[in-house]
């Protein structure tokens, strides 16, 4: 096989019902392009990398690349261990809980290819994008932080704290090189770093619709240090 031209990194931590389900959708609708998925399982207690070891055998080892570290460190270090062994020209960043559909994938590559940019981010806060399936609590946390980062920080992206992206491989390692925030506000960093250094973003309109299985990692601790990273990027803005 040649080499793949875009890796979908796939951070994992209890996902062993979602895993063969996100990966039979992207088989689905990535018909005809080149991919490979690289799994970054920090140790699931749950079996997540049996799981991840027989969709290996069923796909082949040139398709399914397991990247596993050895205990919970959190989703920014996960897509920097994940890209590390990444052989396409472009990667794309989505959660494996099914939350974000691959349907929107080949929009986001047509939107890249057209416009020739740097970054194409899913949007659950524009056009037609939405949230299905999240408590009041959920969704006034998601709408209040990205209200209070498009407040401080002005980036002009609708949707900071999303996480469902495709971007060049040279631009993602290069803001990954440049980002200190570890966990859920690496994203927002990612995002505020790559408008700050004028790379060309577009956005894509996706539903991002709560898992069905598992449970969010989002606990207090993460929105301590949302609230820190917030006023981190703040102050580097004044
Ligand atoms: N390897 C690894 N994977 C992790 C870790 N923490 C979470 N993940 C994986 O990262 C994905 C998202 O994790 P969730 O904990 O389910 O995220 P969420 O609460 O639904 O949050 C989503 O929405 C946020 C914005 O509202 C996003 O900021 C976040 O990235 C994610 O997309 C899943 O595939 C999950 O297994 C970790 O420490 N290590």
């Amino acid at each position: 096989m040649d080499t793949p031209k875009y890796s979908i990194i796939l951070p994992t931590y209890n996902e062993k019902e979602n895993l063969p389900i996100c990966i039979w959708l992207i088989e689905k609708y990535l018909k005809g392009i080149s991919y490979e998925i690289i799994i970054v399982d920090d140790a699931s207690p749950d079996g997540t990398q049996d799981v991840a070891k027989l969709l290996e055998k069923e796909y082949g080892e040139n398709k399914i690349l397991i990247k596993p570290r050895a205990g919970k460190l959190g989703l920014g270090t996960a897509y920097s261990h994940g890209l590390s062994f990444a052989r396409g020209e472009f990667i794309i960043l989505m959660d494996a809980d099914l939350s974000h559909h691959p349907k929107f994938i080949p929009e986001m590559i047509a939107l890249q290819q057209k416009y020739k940019l740097d970054i194409v981010t899913g949007t659950r806060y524009k056009n037609g994008g939405g949230v299905s399936g999240w408590d009041l609590k959920r969704k006034t946390i998601s709408k209040g932080a990205n209200f209070l980062a498009q407040f401080l920080l002005n980036p002009g992206v609708s949707d900071l704290t999303g996480s469902f992206r495709l971007y060049k491989k040279e631009v993602l390692a290069t803001l990954i090189a440049e980002s200190v925030s570890k966990g859920y506000v690496f994203q927002m960093e990612m995002m505020f770093r790559a408008k700050k250094s004028g790379y060309r973003i577009g956005e894509v309109p996706i539903s991002f619709v709560d898992r069905f299985f598992g449970e969010s990692k989002l606990g207090s601790q993460e929105i301590v240090d949302y609230a820190k990273g917030l006023l981190y990027l703040f102050a580097i803005v004044w």
